[in-house]
């Protein structure tokens, strides 16, 4: 079953091999067992690709993967690459998430969905033991935490160990298309530091490489 694989920039992919095509401005290949797609940074790039995607193709699964930040206490360490296994949109809504206003960002056979999406279960759990990595809470903003004392207060509210700006709204899109969906992140840096010099960009890639390889060799 081939895989379909996107990350939000050519930075985070630069080991995969493939024939190149465009798909909405963006770079595609079709290599080995996947075809790959590259979506743009934020939240509607990540859903608005892979919907599209999806509605001109069947798509059985999907892998998103790229950098992200740590928050304190994580017990992350910068380079090493985690499943998520469920993700929180932390910026629909009031500063204490959507459920308050009462309009939930997805219903499923009934179940109201508010700012927490699961990836899918059994494909996270797969994957966690057989690369050996941990499974983690992912954040999800539009807007990069820009000190610690954000990133703190953030991952305190909802429970997160890992930040990005598109995990949550993968998740789901994955959810309401029914796309078996895994999301796979290494750590560039410390979340709330925009010092470059703490972040450590070459060792994730590295990971993410050796994590993807992995997985396409499942
Ligand atoms: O300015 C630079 O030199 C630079 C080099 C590499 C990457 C960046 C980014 O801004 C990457 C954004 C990209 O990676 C995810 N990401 C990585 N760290 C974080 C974070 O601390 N908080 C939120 N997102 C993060 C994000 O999902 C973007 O896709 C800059």
């Amino acid at each position: 079953m081939r895989w379909l694989l996107l990350s939000p920039t050519p930075l985070e992919a630069p080991f995969l091999q493939g024939e190149p095509f465009a798909f909405l401005g963006r770079r595609g290949l079709r290599g080995e067992g996947f075809l790959y797609l590259e979506t743009g940074i934020g939240k509607v790039n990540a859903a608005l690709t892979l919907a599209a995607w999806a509605s001109r193709h069947p798509v059985e699964r999907a892998l998103l993967f790229g950098l992200a930040g740590a928050y304190p206490g994580s017990g992350l360490g910068v380079g090493e690459a985690v499943l998520v296994g469920e993700e929180v949109e932390a910026d629909l809504g009031l500063r204490g998430g959507l459920e308050p206003l009462g309009f939930p960002a997805l219903v499923l056979q009934g179940k109201p969905f508010y700012n927490r999406f699961p990836l899918d279960p059994g494909l996270t759990g797969e994957l966690a033991q057989a690369l050996g990595l941990k499974v983690a809470v992912g954040l999800t903003r539009d807007l990069v935490s820009e000190s610690p004392e954000e990133a703190e207060a953030l991952a305190r509210r909802w429970g997160a160990q890992v930040e990005s700006m598109e995990g949550a709204a993968f998740a789901r899109a994955c959810l309401a298309l029914g796309v078996r969906g895994a999301e796979l992140r290494a750590i560039s840096n410390p979340a709330g530091v925009r010092d470059k010099g703490a972040w450590r960009v070459r060792e994730a890639v590295e990971a993410l490489e050796e994590a993807v390889k992995g997985i396409l060799k499942e």
